[in-house]
Parts: C-alpha cells; sequence; structure tokens
C-alpha cells in the first residue's frame, strides 16, 4: 500500500516519531500484538486519536487483537523514510550545540548530524561526538544534496545571516533553536524550537488541571 504523506493531518504526522520508537521498543522486547489502550498508556495519548491516527495508515485494530506490531512498523518506517539515512548538520557548536553533537540522535540510528559550522577559529577542526566542525565560510562547498536540514544553534544576531546563506544551498529545512523568526524564501520551511513556549503551555495545563480536579 502507498502512503500519501500529503493525506495524512499535520497532528498525525508530528505523533509518528513518538509511536515509532515506543514499537521499536515493544518489538525489541518480543511483543507481536498491542492493543490502543496500551499504546495510549504508553505514548500518553488517547486511544480514539490513536486509532484514528492509524487508520490513515490501512491500520485497522481488531478487536480483542489490537495491531500488529511489525505490520505498523514497516508502515511507519515507510512514513518516516526510516529505511534512509537522514543526514543533517549543526550550525553554531556552542553550549547547545556541543550537546545537541553529543548527543547525536544516538536512539535512532536513521538521523545523523554529519557535519557543523561555527565562526570561531577555535572550534573550526575540532571533533565533537564524531562530528568534524568546519567554518562557517565552507558551508555552501559542504552541503550537497544529501543533506536534508540544518539545526540553527547560533546567537539570535547571527540566525537570518545564516538562514539567508542556508536559503543559497539545497537544503530547504531550519530546525531553528534561536528565538529569531525567521525570513526565508517559500520554498523553505521553518520549525522553531522554543523551550520557554513548551515550558509556558506545560505549566499552563499544569494549572489547568489543578483547576478542573
Ligand atoms: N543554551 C540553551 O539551553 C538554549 C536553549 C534554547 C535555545 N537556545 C538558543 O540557541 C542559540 C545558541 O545558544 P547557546 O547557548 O548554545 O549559545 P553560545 O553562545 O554558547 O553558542 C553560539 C555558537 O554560535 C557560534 N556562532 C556565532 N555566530 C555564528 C555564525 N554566524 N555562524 C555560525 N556560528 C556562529 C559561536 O561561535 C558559538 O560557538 C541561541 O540563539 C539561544 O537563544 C539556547
Amino acid at each position: 500500500m502507498k502512503i500519501e504523506q500529503q493525506q495524512i493531518p499535520h497532528a498525525t504526522a508530528k505523533r509518528l516519531p513518538m509511536y515509532y520508537r515506543f514499537l521499536e521498543n515493544l518489538y525489541a522486547s518480543g511483543k507481536e500484538r498491542v492493543s490502543s489502550t496500551e499504546l495510549s498508556e504508553a505514548v500518553k495519548v488517547d486511544s480514539a486519536t490513536i486509532r484514528r491516527d492509524f487508520s490513515y495508515f490501512g491500520a485497522l485494530g481488531k478487536k480483542g487483537y489490537g495491531y500488529n506490531v511489525l505490520y505498523l512498523l514497516s508502515f511507519f518506517r515507510k512514513a518516516l523514510d526510516q529505511d534512509e539515512l537522514t543526514k543533517v548538520v549543526l550550525i553554531g557548536v556552542g553550549n547547545l550545540g556541543t550537546a545537541l553533537l553529543k548527543y547525536n540522535f544516538t536512539k535512532n540510528n536513521n538521523i545523523m548530524i554529519t557535519s557543523a559550522f561555527d565562526t570561531d577559529e577555535a572550534m573550526v577542526g575540532e571533533e565533537i561526538g564524531g562530528v568534524e566542525v568546519f567554518h562557517l565560510d565552507e558551508l555552501k562547498e559542504r552541503l550537497d544534496d544529501s543533506v536534508s536540514a540544518a539545526i540553527l544553534a547560533v546567537p539570535v544576531q547571527a540566525a537570518q545571516s545564516v538562514a539567508d546563506l542556508l536559503a543559497e544551498t539545497n537544503t530547504r529545512g531550519i530546525l531553528n533553536f534561536t528565538p529569531e523568526r525567521l525570513d526565508v524564501p517559500d520554498d523553505m520551511r521553518v520549525h522553531h524550537i522554543d523551550l520557554s513556549v513548551e515550558l509556558q503551555s506545560l505549566i499552563y495545563f499544569l494549572k489547568h488541571d489543578h483547576e478542573t480536579n
């Protein structure tokens, strides 16, 4: 069955990596099937949402049986392109960048930071988490078609100029950790990660849960 990514709602697509990781763990522990209730408890998503999400993959769990773990994994692997290695680069090897390089998606065999860039000469030539740091001046020549996205961890003042530089490469995706709202061409996609927004939202829900309990 061919999976049309366009037909998967954005909210569903965002949950896929979480489902995938949990199912991989289940499979590794020898479990062959799983119910939506079990999944729901593990990933903290209500079971009706899980059933709806899975229905986009033509995976309709059987009553009293649940879902076949291997079957789901094979669908998700295709949807997430887990069969292919996704290469990303990191720009800005400071506090955050260094932590990301050391982490380097070790729990996910299919995503890898392959090179890093910084303007600080002292960083150039260093190897962190097995990844070499190059000067930003080399970005254009070192970014080939195989690189899917760039992680941006530079100071806010440098963010737009680095995004402009990236727009001139083949890379069409930026995972932006800086607070800067980036201006990019229409064919580029920016995902913004703002820890304070996430934390504020958590605190809002904690307060809200408390009020309703
Ligand atoms: N540290 C955190 O926990 C954290 C959390 C969330 C977001 N952020 C954001 O991430 C960004 C980085 O934070 P940090 O704490 O790692 O900062 P940092 O100052 O420790 O590191 C920034 C790095 O970027 C490099 N740099 C500067 N200009 C550059 C350019 N034009 N091209 C390439 N590299 C350049 C610097 O040499 C330095 O190594 C900031 O925008 C910050 O707001 C940081």
